[in-house]
């Protein structure tokens, strides 16, 4: 299993700002990681360096150790799987997931029945061997998805880099395959890193996330890591959903006031903060309760199971989940109170973390 390092790596395209900005970090043997971050992040960018097809300015990218940088793509075994399939549209299942092979068969490294014996196993992965017939315009998009996964892992690659795979999935399917992802990639123990714009991708799949945004990687770690404790707003804004609130606050010798609330938030320098609660840690009720502010409900978006209700406290705007069908019309009164100890601090000049929520 092949541990993937990029040490400082930045690549400019000739605009002002550069597309990845000295970025750093490993993903180990036989690991998950999903890069997460808006369109425009970086994200193709990093995945391309690492693939070989566009070159860094700076910094190293290596494998197992080994510098990527004076190897062309065709010898780096390194598998990409893009958005949209490129399948031959000419071929059967079968003779597209063969194609990868021909050059291991040419050079004699591959005998007939070891590319059958291969092509036999990757269907049995993917659960596609009824397909291996079919052509790819009799697939649905579910399964050319697999078929073009199957493409990529015939070679055994040493690495999987999948390009937002599956963001134009509708959303049954994007779940269904996001858990058959993890499946076979764990089952295979190929060291994967996967790009998505999807925050719930990375919480759903990742043993490490990168969080990039303007080619900068905001925080690297777990997904635990990147939820729980998020090292700067940006972070703390890309994870979770509904979106985290992010409400301004003023910090003082001795603590943090937030929606007229003042809150014990331990020590640090006196100034503007950003105060960080999320949705689900929000209590909300339409009873005034002793502790928490008056305000009026704007709007209540139902998600089925539960309910976001957005909340005008003093113009600023509050979101809250609460259990559906909670009475919430728009215009009516109702009370949130932030709990201390679910509050996260954000300086407000630099946007870094000053303290977390506790985890319970
Ligand atoms: N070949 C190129 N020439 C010039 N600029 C480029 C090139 N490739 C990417 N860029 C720029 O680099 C930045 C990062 O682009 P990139 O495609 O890596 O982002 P992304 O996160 O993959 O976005 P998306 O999710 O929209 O694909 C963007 O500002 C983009 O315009």
């Amino acid at each position: 299993m092949e541990t993937l390092t990029v040490t400082g790596v930045s690549k400019t395209f000739g605009g002002p700002r550069p597309a990845i900005a000295d970025l750093s970090f490993t993903l180990g043997g036989g690991e998950f990681g999903v890069v997460v971050g808006p369109s425009g992040a970086g994200k193709t960018t990093l995945l391309n360096m690492i693939a070989g097809l566009v070159s860094p300015d700076t910094g190293e990218i290596t494998l197992n150790g080994g510098s990527l940088a004076a190897v062309v793509p065709e010898r780096r075994d390194i598998a990409m799987v893009f958005e949209n399939y490129a399948l031959y549209p000419h071929l059967s299942v079968r003779r597209n997931l063969e194609f990868p092979l021909r050059a291991p068969v040419r050079r004699g490294q591959l005998s007939r029945s070891q590319i059958a014996a291969r092509v036999a196993e990757v269907a049995e992965t993917l659960r596609i061997p009824h397909l291996l017939d079919r052509l790819p315009s009799q697939l649905s998009g579910g399964q050319r998805q697999r078929v073009s996964l199957g493409r990529a892992l015939v070679r055994r690659p040493r690495l999987l880099l999948l390009d937002e795979p599956i963001t134009h999935l509708d959303a049954k399917l994007r779940h269904e395959m996001r858990t058959e992802l993890k499946r076979i990639q764990r089952e295979l123990g190929v060291t994967t890193l996967y790009a998505t714009p999807d925050q719930s991708d990375a919480l759903a799949l990742a043993d490490l996330v990168v969080v990039l945004d303007a080619g900068r990687a905001w925080q690297v770690g777990s997904a635990a890591d990147v939820y729980e404790r998020p090292a700067n707003v940006t972070v703390a804004r890309t994870l979770g959903d509904p979106r985290i609130n992010l409400l301004q606050g003023r910090r003082d010798a001795t603590g943090v006031t937030v929606l007229g609330q003042r809150f014990d938030a331990g020590q640090g320098p006196p100034g503007p903060v950003t105060v960080g609660i999320r949705p689900g840690d929000v209590e909300l009720s339409t009873q005034p309760v002793l502790g928490a502010v008056a305000g009026r409900v704007l709007l209540s978006q139902t998600l089925g199971y539960q309910d976001v209700v957005y909340v005008d406290v003093a113009g600023a705007t509050v979101r809250a989940t609460a259990p559906a069908g909670i009475a919430a019309r728009p215009g009516s009164p109702a009370w949130v109170r932030l709990p201390a100890a679910r509050l996260h601090v954000f300086e407000t000049a630099t946007g870094r973390a000053l303290r977390h929520r506790e985890v319970v």
